[in-house]
């Protein structure tokens, strides 16, 4: 199938994508890759954190010199936005995956690609390496419950040249997204995705009527904490650890191991009326003080945003749906689009809020009444 990749006219911000979007995918993609837990609260909150915040400018700084470059674990970035992990880009795209990381190495974005992607990590990574630019590449881990084939897709990950592990936390199950139960998305099994395929899945619950779904033998398998110990023990990568949404709990990643913390909802897609992450995201800063970076995602759509998340005191963030928008109404061009208007917005904000580099962003860019 040949499709064109022009980006449409018109197209100016990134929720543009999204009303295009819709009318490009077909109603169950539309559901899986718009809708969350239950009612959506959380997804709305995630929107509502950043709206509330405003933004205090300064006038006739000097500029010269500046920009939006950051290291993260060693590795060297153009600006602080990556393409969050997110599952299943066939759905928007024939060619999946690697549309995806062409437009990403266009832009010149990290991406981390998701155990759950169409194609294997090995051909995104190897579509990458063809790139004039080849994108910096993390890997998302999904720990499975076959402790060995987990090891294999570290191993695969590290021959294959990823940067880092993030290693999602938050989802040893998922509450039931009713959108997508209402238009009849089928997820493909995990036996049969491009990563995993071959894992057993026997222990996958259900339950009959009168009988408990979580609490007969499912909940045995899921990650604990001594598994990212082991992870660390294992891997040569840095390990982030995606999904911490309590103080508490990244003060364990770090005693485990963690190399850095991705403070996430999930994008409303586990548990519904979970905060947004941008309010959870200063309690557990406070609790990290400076040991480890600190990352977030959840309702990124405007560089003003990424903007408000730096002053609060992430290091980056992530942004999953409106790359998925793009991949589905562009292609790689659209996907590039999107992180382009999120960077040039981040960069406008950045001097009118007076920050020359990342390093002047601060709390003082948000308006205290
Ligand atoms: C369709 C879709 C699939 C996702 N798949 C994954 C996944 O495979 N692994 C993961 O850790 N997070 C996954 N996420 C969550 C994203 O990584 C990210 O936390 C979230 O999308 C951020 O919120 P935003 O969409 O508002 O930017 C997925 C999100 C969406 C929308
Ligand atoms: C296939 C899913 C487990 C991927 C995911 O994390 C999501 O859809 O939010």
């Amino acid at each position: 199938m040949t499709r064109s990749y022009e980006i449409p006219a018109g197209v100016v911000a990134v929720d543009d994508y999204e009303r295009l979007a819709r009318e490009c995918l077909s109603p169950e993609a539309w559901a899986y890759y718009s809708g969350g837990a239950a009612d959506e609260i959380t997804i709305r909150w995630n929107r509502e954190a950043f709206d509330r915040l405003k933004l205090r400018t300064r006038v006739l700084g000097d500029f010269s010199g500046g920009g939006t470059g950051l290291t993260l674990f060693g590795q060297a970035f153009d600006y602080p936005i990556l393409l969050a992990p997110t599952a299943h880009h066939r759905l928007a795209t024939p060619e999946a995956e690697i549309a995806t990381v062409v437009g990403a190495g266009g832009a010149r974005a990290g991406m981390v690609v998701s155990t759950e992607s169409d194609l294997t990590l090995e051909e995104i990574a190897q579509a990458s390496r063809r790139m004039a630019a080849p994108t910096p590449l993390w890997f998302q881990l999904y720990i499975q419950h076959d402790r060995g084939f987990t090891a294999e897709l570290v191993r695969r990950a590290e021959t294959a040249g990823y940067g880092a592990l993030v290693v999602t936390v938050d989802a040893p199950v998922f509450s039931p997204r009713n959108r997508e139960q209402r238009a009849g998305y089928e997820p493909p099994k995990l036996s049969e995705h491009a990563n995993t395929r071959g894992l057993h899945t026997d222990y996958v619950a259900e339950a009959a009527l009168g009988e408990s779904l979580m609490f007969r033998g499912y909940l045995d398998v899921t990650a604990r904490w001594a598994d990212i110990a082991w992870l660390r023990s294992i891997a040569r990568l840095p390990i982030l650890l995606k999904g911490i949404m309590a103080p508490e709990d990244a003060e364990l990643a770090i005693g485990h191991g963690a190399d850095g913390i991705v403070v996430s909802n999930h994008g409303g897609r586990v548990l519904d009326t979970m905060p947004a992450s941008l309010d959870v995201l200063p309690a557990v800063l406070q609790q990290v003080a400076g040991r480890v970076p600190v990352l977030m995602d959840g309702g990124i759509r405007r560089g003003t945003d990424v903007l408000k998340a730096l002053a609060l005191g992430a290091s980056a963030v992530m942004v999953g749906r409106p790359c998925l928008y793009g991949l589905a109404v562009a292609g790689p061009a659209g996907v590039a689009h999107v992180l382009h208007l999120l960077r040039c917005e981040l960069e406008v904000a950045m001097v009118l809020a007076g920050c020359r580099t990342l390093a002047d962003i601060g709390p003082q860019v948000i308006w205290r009444e």
